[in-house]
């Protein structure tokens, strides 16, 4: 088989690049020919433009300087020194403004110079060229043409910067009121250095690198730079005869290379991708064209050889070198593929691990969230029972200051009722009190009735909270009573109010019961069981005090106690203290009166109101008990007292016991003079002595 030769292909290569590579050239050169027309076209422009800026300027200035001419200031500054100051200073501001101007003249006639602005005085004086344009001046006004001249001086004083190169304005000044008789007054001379006005055209210039000459012939255009010409015409009207001077702008052959190059690169770059995409394009279809070359070689070479045989794949070309290359690379790629297929594994997992870690997080969150409004919603339940235990401590408080000591049963719970109802607990409960002192039940309920509550107060509690109900029993010594709650949505700090109410009605009760049992006791006899001295001395007191004050008074002495507790002991003695209390209390049955204990043998019993009047009842009582013997300790033992008595119908209220006493005291005597008799008469009138 025939194959084609590197040669071959190469040569293929090159015929194609070829052509592409002449059309870059011509392109590259009309791009360079195009950008260079430009840049001097660009130039052209900058000339004009400075051109037009620099006409512009001379041309305000010569009206400037025509206008200056003709001041009133200027025109009698030539005459009178008076005006000398004023005319610096329009020179000044004159000068100011157009910034070409390097210096200002006023001279007179004869041509000394009388006033100026910058510069020197005595060059204007001497300089030839000016004093010719003056005489010209003369002559023209004379003619009734002409007002100004320029010209153009070389002199290095006039013009002391640069090639001393510049241009004079001259005016003729005139007075209008004189200018019949005197004509020209004088001139006004501006001097402008080309300096001045090259600094206004660079002013004027956007280029950067532009050189910019003015010369008042058509300079020779120098190898060394690619120039622009402008002409610029300067006094055509108000200054004839006009001067002409040449504005150059220019530029280097290594600076517009450069900008040449600068624009047109863009354009270069876009060729050689254009040429490379266009390279690219044929390596990657570079093996289909082979195969398409090498079938038509086969036919050719068939045709030839008069054997067009039906056709076959043959392979003109060896690409083993690069067959290797891919392989290679294709090895390499499986390889990069592989370890691409392992990060994004890898990748996939830590996404999984990711997702993971979130949810966790999410748990964790929803846990605290969950562990957050738990805990607030303790604080709030801690709270809220605070605040009833508040209410609670409040309402125990204000029961305590509302409680009397000696209140009664019902007012002491419709006190406590209250203060509960006003806890706000909002629990139906009752309070069932059944002191032992008092006879009936006496219970208070709130949110029960009577019908239910009135049947249970016999049942137990484990019936009672078999029945929905929960009671708090009282604490001692009151006993029988509870609280009685209904037991549905009871809580724990409702429980604990209830409980302290409890105990606070149960700890107000048993005071009471023990002020009322002190109180008894301080005014009872321990050993009788009669009232006692303080007793007595307290109804003394009431009765002393109130208007039906009728009272019968016995002062009853027993006999011979000293003794028998001498001989038999106290205990024998008690027991004849008690034989009396007992006999005494015998006697006054039926009777209205109260008996008492005064004294250690000494007893007294007080008739009040109609009682004074069974009086005589009671004597006899009294003799007939008087002198009986009784068993004391266990033996017989003769029992007396003597007895005295006094009432208010004949002794005065506060003498009673006195005069009670006297009697008895009489008696007494009586009855030791005659041990073992008594005197009758003694007992029949009581009311002075017995
Ligand atoms: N056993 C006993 N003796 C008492 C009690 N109180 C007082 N006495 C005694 O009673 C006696 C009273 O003495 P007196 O006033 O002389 O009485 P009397 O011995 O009965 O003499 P006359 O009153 O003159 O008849 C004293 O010795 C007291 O100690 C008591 O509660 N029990």
């Amino acid at each position: 088989m025939i194959r084609l030769s590197r040669f071959f292909i190469g040569l293929i290569f090159c015929m194609l690049l070829l052509p592409l590579s002449v059309l870059g050239f011509i392109h590259y050169q009309g791009l360079k020919e195009f950008a260079t027309q430009t840049l001097v076209t660009e130039l052209n422009s900058e000339a004009f433009v400075i051109r037009e800026n620099l006409e512009n300027e001379l041309g305000a200035l010569t009206g400037g300087l025509r206008l200056l001419t003709g001041h009133e200031t200027i025109i009698k500054g030539i005459a009178s020194l008076y005006y000398g100051s004023q005319v610096r200073e329009r020179f000044e501001n004159f000068v100011n403004r157009y910034s070409v101007v390097s210096s200002l003249y006023l001279v007179s006639r004869d041509g000394r110079v009388r006033e100026h602005f910058g510069g020197k005085i005595r060059p204007v004086e001497r300089n030839q060229a000016i004093r010719q344009l003056m005489t010209r001046l003369d002559k023209a006004y004379e003619s009734g043409v002409l007002s100004g001249r320029v010209a153009v001086i070389e002199d290095k004083e006039l013009v002391p910067t640069g090639d001393h190169m510049g241009l004079v304005f001259i005016s003729s000044i005139s007075s209008v009121v004189v200018r019949g008789a005197d004509g020209v007054q004088g001139f006004l001379i501006a001097i402008i250095p080309f300096d001045n006005l090259l600094a206004q055209a660079n002013r004027a210039s956007h280029m950067e690198r532009s050189t910019v000459e003015l010369g008042e012939t058509l300079p020779p255009n120098q190898s060394g730079f690619i120039s622009q010409y402008q002409r610029l015409q300067i006094g055509e009207k108000d200054y004839a005869p006009s001067i002409n001077l040449f504005i150059r702008v220019s530029r280097s052959p290594e600076s517009m290379r450069d900008a040449v190059n600068e624009a047109i690169r863009p354009f270069i770059s876009y060729q050689v991708i254009f040429l490379l995409v266009l390279m690219m394009v044929f390596i990657f279809s570079f093996r289909p064209i082979l195969r398409a070359f090498n079938a038509l070689y086969g036919i050719i070479r068939r045709m030839e050889a008069g054997q067009l045989v039906e056709a076959t794949t043959s392979r003109i070309w060896e690409f083993a070198h690069t067959e290797r290359l891919l392989i290679d690379m294709q090895s390499r790629i499986r390889q990069q593929l592989s370890t691409l297929e392992e990060n994004n594994q890898q990748l996939a997992g830590m996404a999984r691990e990711k997702d993971r870690y979130l949810e966790e997080l999410s748990l964790l969150n929803q846990s605290l969230e969950g562990k957050v409004q738990e805990r607030t919603n303790k604080l709030a339940l801690t709270l809220q029972r605070l605040e009833i235990s508040n209410r609670i401590f409040n309402q125990l408080i204000h029961l305590r200051q509302a409680l009397p000591n000696d209140a009664s049963s019902e007012l002491l719970l419709t006190t406590v009722v209250k203060h509960l109802v006003a806890c706000e607990l909002e629990i139906p409960f009752a309070i069932i009190l059944q002191p032992a002192n008092e006879p009936r039940q006496v219970y208070t309920h709130t949110g029960f009735t009577r019908d239910t509550i009135v049947p249970l107060q016999a049942a137990t509690s484990d019936y009672l909270f078999d029945a929905g109900l929960y009671t708090i029993p009282l604490p001692p010594p009151f006993g029988g009573g509870w609280i009685l709650l209904q037991s549905d949505n009871l809580r724990e700090e409702m429980l604990r109010g209830m409980m302290l109410f409890a105990r606070e009605l149960g700890g107000y009760l048993e005071n009471r019961a023990l002020t009322n049992r002190l109180a008894f006791w301080a005014r009872t006899d321990g050993l009788t069981g009669l009232g006692n001295r303080i007793a007595f001395d307290q109804t003394m007191a009431d009765l002393e005090t109130s208007l039906d004050k009728e009272a019968g008074l016995f002062l009853i002495d027993v006999n011979g106690l000293k003794e028998l507790n001498d001989t038999r002991g106290h205990e024998a003695g008690d027991a004849l203290l008690r034989t009396v209390a007992e006999r005494l209390r015998q006697c006054l049955q039926g009777i209205n009166g109260s008996l008492y204990r005064i004294g250690g043998d000494e007893f007294v019993i007080l008739l009040e109101g109609e009682g004074v009047e069974q009086k005589g009842e009671l004597v006899a009582r009294l003799q007939q008990t008087q002198f009986q013997p009784a068993t004391l300790a266990g033996r017989e033992h003769g029992v007396s007292f003597s007895v005295g008595y006094a009432d208010s119908h004949k002794t005065p209220f506060s003498l009673l016991y006195k005069m009670a006493d006297k009697a008895m005291y009489q008696q007494k005597q009586a009855y030791y003079e005659h041990k073992h008799g008594v005197q009758d008469a003694g007992l029949e009138d009581s009311s002075e002595s017995v």
